[in-house]
């Protein structure tokens, strides 16, 4: 049993090279999308992955390097290919998703008043209470520290890949998903200046070589090539490039 993790984009909210820091999960025939941020539609038009591939969308958090792309996905789904995907959401982000971020754009329409769901099947999610996506794919979310007071989700996948999310660096969280059994950490990096709000290179390369080799970095700046080879034994993830994980 695998899963292929498709990088929509392993760029930092501002960077202008890599597009936001996005990802389509695939387990047999169902297309997860983690995130979906301003530039996401047109990271999947330069894939020439067509929006209705999606079956579900799982969000970890509002900032719009997240959720920016999720107004034009939402209309394109609807309105061109009837289609309705599932929305996992940690439960009390559900009203401030539409309230603050999407009621402004989609709320009046084509289809008279629209609410949430209308667009998408809802899932309100727990955290750490796993819930079945499809067959053979299972998710949790772990709650993250980004912004003071702002809420931020992690995602397991099947007990086995972690997926940071945005977050400060957290040595604690990092453990508890080596002590799930997770053998890749797909993490968020700043490369340079204080992480204030972020996993910061040099905080990342403080971790022990056996977890390092587990790490692959995403959610980078624009001078991402300049560190090449100095990354320790943790590896960058690189956008629109597809990996596999047995898990
Ligand atoms: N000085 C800043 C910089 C960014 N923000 C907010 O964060 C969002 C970027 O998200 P990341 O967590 O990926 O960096 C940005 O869209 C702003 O909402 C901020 O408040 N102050
Ligand atoms: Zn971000
Ligand atoms: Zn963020």
């Amino acid at each position: 049993m695998s899963i292929k993790i498709r990088m929509i984009g392993t760029g930092s909210a501002f960077a202008k090279k890599y597009f936001n820091n996005n990802a389509l999960v695939t387990s047999g025939d169902y297309t997860l999308l983690i995130d979906f941020g301003i530039t996401g539609p047109l990271s999947m038009y330069q894939m020439n992955m067509p929006l209705d591939r999606i079956d579900g969308v799982v969000v970890t958090h509002l900032h719009a390097d997240h959720i920016g792309g999720l107004e034009e996905l939402m209309l394109r789904l609807r309105f061109d290919y009837k289609k309705k995907p599932t929305l996992f959401i940690e439960e009390h982000l559900v009203q401030p998703l539409w309230d603050y971020s999407l009621r402004g754009g989609l709320e009046f329409g084509a289809g008279g008043t629209q609410k949430l769901d209308d667009f998408f099947h809802i899932i309100p999610l727990t955290a750490r209470k796993p819930q079945e996506v499809a067959p053979g794919l299972r998710l949790e979310i772990w709650p993250t520290r980004h912004f003071p007071d702002m809420p931020s989700y992690a995602i397991i996948l099947n007990d086995k890949l972690f997926y940071s999310g945005d977050t400060v660096f957290d040595p604690n969280l990092i453990g508890s998903a080596l002590e799930r059994g997770c053998d890749y950490i797909l993490h968020e990096c700043q490369l340079e200046g204080q992480g204030l709000f972020h996993a910061t290179l040099a905080e990342l390369l403080t971790l022990p070589e056996d977890v390092q080799r587990k790490v692959r970095l995403m959610h980078y700046g624009d001078h991402m090539e300049q560190y090449i080879g100095h990354t320790g034994l943790m590896t960058f993830l690189h956008q629109h490039e597809t990996y596999e994980f047995p898990i």
